[in-house]
């Protein structure tokens, strides 16, 4: 019989993808009964009165887990429990899980394989597919023991859902002890239902008490379809762990890639082509320049040429990747994937636990957010992008210099252009179509929302910058030529510019420089408003002679006196042609808003220009790379964004929390502060700071396509997030009303590994330094505004919960303290930020070694602090999370090896919880 390893096929993926699951078309099997959307099966081990092959030799015994499909005659290595040292009875911790699409059937066969393992840093996992045959050469640093086999079905129909079977040496003849096979339902068994089981842990017997308290859904399970619309191909892993008080407690790791991993990136680079098409035709619609303008707006416009080439080649072989869902760290350097996030997943743990309530912890894992093709070598994002702006400040070279601030002013105020000419122009059509026809409500319905949308534009321009990028561009005309407008009338006037032959018609005469007239401008948008005055007043004067037209009595003022000023209103007027009264003055308002749209767009596109024409091409690469690393986090961002709300979708306090403060949302970073690591952390740092510019609206999925949408343009997005019908009805006014709900990035970076040591040694700290300590000081911010802004009656039982400012103190004095290897840094943050509801991050280069080390540490330390898990096995808890947990897996998908990519000499620079067990680590081509 043929043994192959379960999960380490080609792509390395641990199961069989879904379509390939669903389409074994075995139908002529018995399919399990099963809760939708959870594991199939789930079991747990343990053995009984083994027999050693040498007397006296004490066990360390390990089970090998493998599957015979129905169909098939070959062996699946499927999993492995931990190995349980030094007894003959032991009982294993780690468990076997068979995911929702997993195909197994009730005659599906369970091979258990026992071993005894000599040496444990030679107990090696497998590292490869591996065909194996009967004679095959025996494992390394394990000897056989026994075995025995079941089918499904027989496990599933038993008393009480147990098989006790006898192990069998190889020939099938001698019994070796017995091995115990019992289900395991999570959540499933009733209160007070007990299992006794009396266990010889470590050496100690101690009775261990099965026991469950009443199912509490912690997975909103009626939304699971919309969460696997974007999480794919699972990976599940069991474990059971004592309690403080001898009682078990049930865990589930689960480990899914994010269908947005490539989502995401596809939508972002399509945005960026809009806005960059977009720009460039504005440049090209900048009018005449003099020479030397023009010359650097050509050499612009061929650079931004090439740059959207090099977006659209991009978008094109992503697009390609249909149905990807996880780019692996050996791909990080790849040109065309470079705005995929690498080895992006959500790491869940679901804890069941006696007298306590369902939980659910997660943390998205991922690559940090860097531009790994560009490379490290002159630095990342924060030092980069400084480094550009202090010599853009100290050059000479412009007439003006725009600070950062500036520049985005001025491609917010040409995006709100954009977005408010046409919306007033449509409203004026509505206008103009009630007055066709005689409507007074729809007139003055119509009327309400053009004011407010024109009021909304004129202010947009109310600013200094319009101002003084007027006066540069008209000195970068060819001679300072000026187009002016016809002078309109005075402010002080309040005649209507339809009496004014406006719109303007333009002045050949070319004015000298000194000619320039800092006030025409405002007279020009001016005239916006008082076209707008007209209309209301012409709206006004046409309702009140209808109403009299009706009811004959002429206007007349509270008092009942006629009021003089409407005098000639109250001779009653035939029914009158209301389009013909409005449509001039529409007319008049749009072209006085053509006027002002054109100049601002203008000025605008030059105080662009200027920033793209200094220093090309750094500025465009410098672009591209903060787009490259913004992608990644976003894709990382919306990923956790949709998961907390799916999660968290029933608690109406989160909800509150979400409309009204947002979400705080925490990365950890884990990168070193040497080399090249470095520059990640300048990527990185930038990366997530760019995040406080997204805005996250919950929308109503009009078809099964729930995928969300990415809007806005650069330093302003808006993520569209789809929900079905029903969820969407379940949501308070606010979210359902459109309201933008925000998010506040931080970070908080330890570097823990043997380059920090030289970094601490012989090199510099201080980028980590100061990116906690302005970390710190945004969390600060976060956690003032949550105590102002949520509910007295919420904020009092919350802060009998969570001591949150002491804990801020306690990281505050961490930070400080500058105390090398600080994990408790990361420790304290990421608990801050589980009380405060956020969304949790942990990230190192690839996501794979460090950040494996470090989540399974965060997994037991909450099993330690908030389940009670027995301080004995808390190290054994972190050693069966790291060899055969859903990190391991992570591992081998990425690399195609199951070892950490660790050598003793970077372990033992290590802080001590961020050490893997032995066997799992050592030489791995990364
Ligand atoms: O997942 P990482 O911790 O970034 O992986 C590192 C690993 O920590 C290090 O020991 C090893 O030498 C490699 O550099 C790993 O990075 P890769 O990106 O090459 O997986």
């Amino acid at each position: 019989m043929e043994i192959k390893e379960e999960g380490a096929s080609e792509e390395g993926q641990h199961f069989l993808p879904t379509a390939q699951a669903n389409d074994t078309g075995d139908t002529q099997f018995t399919s399990i009964q099963k809760v939708s959307n959870e594991p199939q099966l789930e079991f747990i081990l343990a053995c009984k009165d083994l027999v050693a092959p040498v007397r006296d030799r004490k066990l360390n015994t390990v089970v090998q887990i493998s599957v015979i499909h129905p169909e098939e005659q070959s062996l699946i290595r499927y999993s492995s429990t931990e190995i349980v040292e030094g007894t003959r009875d032991p009982l294993f911790l780690t468990g076997v899980t068979f995911p929702p699409e997993y195909p197994i059937y009730e005659e599906t066969k369970i091979k258990l394989t026992v071993y005894d393992v000599k040496d444990k840093s030679h107990d090696t996992v497998r590292t490869s597919v591996r065909p194996e045959h009967k004679d095959s050469p025996p494992e390394v640093g394990r000897s056989f023991l026994g075995h025995a086999s079941f089918k499904v079905g027989e496990l599933l129909k038993s008393k009480e859902q147990l098989l006790s079977l006898s192990l069998r040496t190889s020939d099938g003849g001698k019994v070796v002890g017995t091995i115990e096979v019992s289900v395991v339902k999570m959540g499933e068994i009733e209160d007070g239902e007990a299992d006794h089981i009396t266990a010889d842990v470590q050496g100690q017997k101690c009775a261990l008490v099965y026991e469950c308290t009443a199912p509490e859904s912690v997975n909103g399970k009626d939304n699971l379809p919309f969460l696997n619309s974007v999480l794919k191909n699972p990976v599940y892993k069991l474990y059971r762990f004592p309690t403080a008080d001898n009682k078990w407690m049930q865990v589930r790791e689960q480990m899914s890639e994010s269908i947005l991993s490539f989502h995401i990136p596809k939508e972002l680079i399509s945005l960026h082509i809009k806005e960059d098409l977009c720009r460039t035709q504005e440049l090209k619609e900048l009018g005449e320049l003099s020479p030397h303008w023009d010359n650097l707006r050509k050499n612009v416009l061929t650079h931004c040429d090439q740059m959207l080439n090099l977006y659209q080649d991009i978008l094109a072989e992503l697009s390609k990747e249909t149905g990807s869902s996880f780019k692996s760290s050996s791909s990080k350097g790849e040109r065309t994937l470079e705005f995929v996030p690498v080895n992006l997943h959500l790491q869940r743990m679901h804890v069941h636990s006696p007298h306590l309530k369902d939980a659910l912890y997660d943390v998205i894992t991922v690559g940090a957010p860097a531009a790994h093709f560009q490379g490290f070598k002159n630095g990342g994002l924060r030092k980069l992008l400084n480094k550009f702006e202090t010599e853009r400040r100290n050059t000479g070279y412009q007439f003006i210099y725009y600070s950062p601030e500036n520049t985005a002013k001025a491609k917010e105020v040409l995006s709100n252009i954009n977005q408010l000419q046409p919306l007033i122009a449509t409203h004026a059509d509505l206008l103009l179509n009630s007055a066709s026809q005689h409507s007074p409500d729809s007139l003055k319905n119509s009327l309400k929302m053009l004011s407010e949308k024109t009021e909304l534009f004129v202010h947009a321009f109310k600013d200094q910058l319009v101002r003084s990028a007027l006066l540069a561009l008209y000195t970068a005309r060819p001679g300072g030529i000026f187009q002016k407008p016809p002078s309109p009338k005075s402010s002080t006037e309040e005649s209507c510019p339809q009496d004014q032959t406006l719109p303007m018609r333009r002045q050949d005469s070319i004015p000298h420089h000194s000619d320039y007239d800092e006030e025409e401008w405002d007279r020009v948008w001016a005239n916006v408003g008082k076209s707008l005055n007209c209309v209301i007043a012409m709206v006004d004067k046409l309702i009140e002679r209808d109403g009299d037209s009706k009811g004959g009595n002429g206007s007349r003022s509270n008092d009942g006196e006629k009021d003089p000023s409407l005098a000639d209103s109250s001779t009653p007027h035939p029914r009158e042609d209301w389009y013909a009264e409005l449509h001039p003055l529409i007319l008049t308002l749009k072209e006085c808003m053509g006027e002002v749209v054109s100049r601002a767009k203008q000025s605008l596109t030059f105080v662009l220009l200027q920033e793209l024409a200094y220093s090309l091409p750094q500025c465009l690469m410098l672009t591209l790379r903060r787009d490259i690393v913004f992608s990644q986090a976003l894709a990382g961002l919306v990923c956790g964004f949709i998961i907390k709300l799916h999660s968290s979708l029933h608690d109406p306090d989160f909800l509150r929390q979400l409309y009204t403060v947002g979400l705080i949302v925490q990365y950890e970073g884990l990168l070193s502060t040497y080399s090249d690591e470095v520059g990640m952390l300048e990527d990185m740092a930038v990366g997530i700071s760019d995040l406080k510019n997204v805005a996250f609206k919950i929308i109503e999925a009009q078809s099964n396509e729930v995928l969300p949408v990415v809007t806005g343009r650069r330093e302003h997005y808006v993520v569209e997030v789809k929900l079905p019908a029903t969820m969407f009805e379940s949501l308070p006014l606010q979210i359902k009303g459109g309201q933008l709900l925000h998010v506040h990035p931080v970070l908080f970076n330890v570097g823990i590994n043997e380059q920090q040591t030289l970094a601490e040694r012989f090199g510099d700290v201080s980028l980590q330094e100061s990116i906690n300590q302005e970390n710190f000081e945004l969390l600060k911010e976060y956690y003032t505004i949550f105590m102002e802004k949520m509910p007295p009656d919420y904020m009092s039982h919350f802060q009998e919960q969570n001591d949150l400012k002491g804990l801020l103190e306690n990281l505050h004095q961490n930070i400080q303290a500058k105390k090398r290897k600080n994990v408790e840094i990361m420790w304290l943050a990421a608990t801050i930020c589980r009380k405060l509801n956020g969304i949790r991050f942990t990230c190192c280069k690839s996501a794979k070694d460090r950040t494996s080390m470090s989540v399974t540490l965060e997994q037991c330390s909450i099993l330690r602090d908030e389940h009670q898990l027995q301080k004995d096995f808390f190290i054994r808890a972190l050693d069966c999370m790291r060899r055969e947990g859903c990190r391991i897996e992570n591992v081998l998908k990425n690399i195609k090896c199951r070892k950490y990519a660790f050598n003793m000499l970077q372990l033992m620079a290590f802080p001590k919880f961020y050490r893997p067990p032995e066997g799992t680590y050592g030489k791995a081509d990364t």
